[in-house]
């Protein structure tokens, strides 16, 4: 049968938009491969993210799994071996230099785990906020004053005059998010911004980007080793192995009493390529190893090892891959 160009239409009519197309930041299968000494180390294999506008989320995942190197090609500071990587109307993939400066101090602010690398060890806070609106051609008056308003609503207005030798890490560090902020950044990336704190340090360093998501408005992304985050977030993001595997969704319910309560509920991430990571525990628990059996069911799929004898068939489609059928 030859296709018709009705139908070919139709066809382009009713397809699917972009992957993302809403979203503010746009993964699509990003690999980046590094070539260190002979080696290939593949840091991403195939790494899908949306982030939507006003979102705060978390990355996180063991030490190797990729979170810096993503932070990197986010941060225009690195590019990927391939794939499709987009922040707001930024083709990272596509950025002349000039536009990767552009990009880097107008579209996107950033927050260091090393405080040296946020501030300016001679000048103080309130200097350090104005450097970059300095460097932006903001005026004066208007530095001055917008300097003063991030460093009060981080929390830090006290710490305005003082240089960054005076100030504890977990001020320094709310201090590097106002620097981050200053140039009203759309998104801010921080990494691993509490890695050099104790808990109750971090707890504030983190509820400072908080306040910078939910009175800016600023969509934040915090990659980080730290397991308490999941609490100041809406999602935490996990990668593996250079692919995001899984992902924890916090929402706020409201009891018939009226009461509020937080439901955290985990997700596995199945990719574009239809892969989806099991857990090891999952792995372990079962043996599954190499070749699974997977069976389509009404409302699930089901996945067993394949050393098992055969599952009974169950009374769903009949769509089993895996599965040993007899030939005529
Ligand atoms: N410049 C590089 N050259 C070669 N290999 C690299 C380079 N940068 C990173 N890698 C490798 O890529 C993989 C991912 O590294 P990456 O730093 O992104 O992980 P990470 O999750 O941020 O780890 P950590 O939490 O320890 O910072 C690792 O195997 C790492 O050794």
């Amino acid at each position: 049968m030859t296709t018709t160009l009705g139908a070919l239409e139709e066809r382009a009519r009713t397809r699917n938009g972009e992957f993302g197309e809403d979203a503010l930041i746009v993964c699509d299968s990003l690999v980046r491969i590094y070539q260190s000494e002979g080696i290939e180390v593949q840091a991403l294999q195939g790494l899908d993210l949306l982030v939507e506008r006003g979102e705060l989320v978390a990355i996180v995942g063991a030490s190797g799994s990729g979170k810096s190197t993503l932070l990197s090609v986010l941060s225009g500071l690195d590019a990927p071996t391939a794939g499709r990587v987009r922040v707001g109307p930024w083709d990272l993939m596509a950025m002349s230099p000039r536009q990767r400066v552009d990009y880097r101090r107008r579209m996107v602010g950033f927050v260091w785990q090393q405080t040296a690398r946020n501030l300016v060890p001679y000048l103080t806070s309130a200097e350090n906020v104005t450097l970059p609106l300095a460097l932006a051609g903001v005026g004066r008056a208007e530095r001055t004053r917008r300097a003063k308003d991030l460093l009060d609503v981080l929390g830090v207005g006290y710490c305005a005059d003082r240089r960054p030798g005076a100030m504890s890490g977990g001020e320094q560090q709310r201090v590097a998010i106002a620097v981050g902020l200053a140039n009203e950044p759309q998104v801010l990336f921080a990494d691993e911004p509490t890695g050099e704190l104790d808990t109750a340090t971090s707890h504030d360093v983190l509820e400072g980007l908080r306040t910078a998501n939910r009175e800016l408005g600023t969509t934040v992304v915090v990659v980080t080793h730290d397991s308490g985050v999941s609490e100041h977030v809406q999602r935490t993001v996990a990668i593996r192995d250079g692919r995001t595997s899984s992902e924890v969704v916090r929402r706020t319910h409201t009891r018939e009493d009226g009461s509020e309560h937080v439901v955290a509920e985990e997700f596995a991430v199945l990719d574009r390529a239809g892969r989806v990571q099991l857990p090891r525990e999952y792995r372990d628990a079962l043996a599954l190893v190499g070749r699974v059996r997977l069976a389509l069911e009404e409302s699930h799929v089901s996945v067993w090892p394949s050393g098992r004898p055969e599952p009974a068939p169950d009374p769903g489609p009949d769509t089993k891959h895996g599965r040993h059928r007899e030939q005529p």
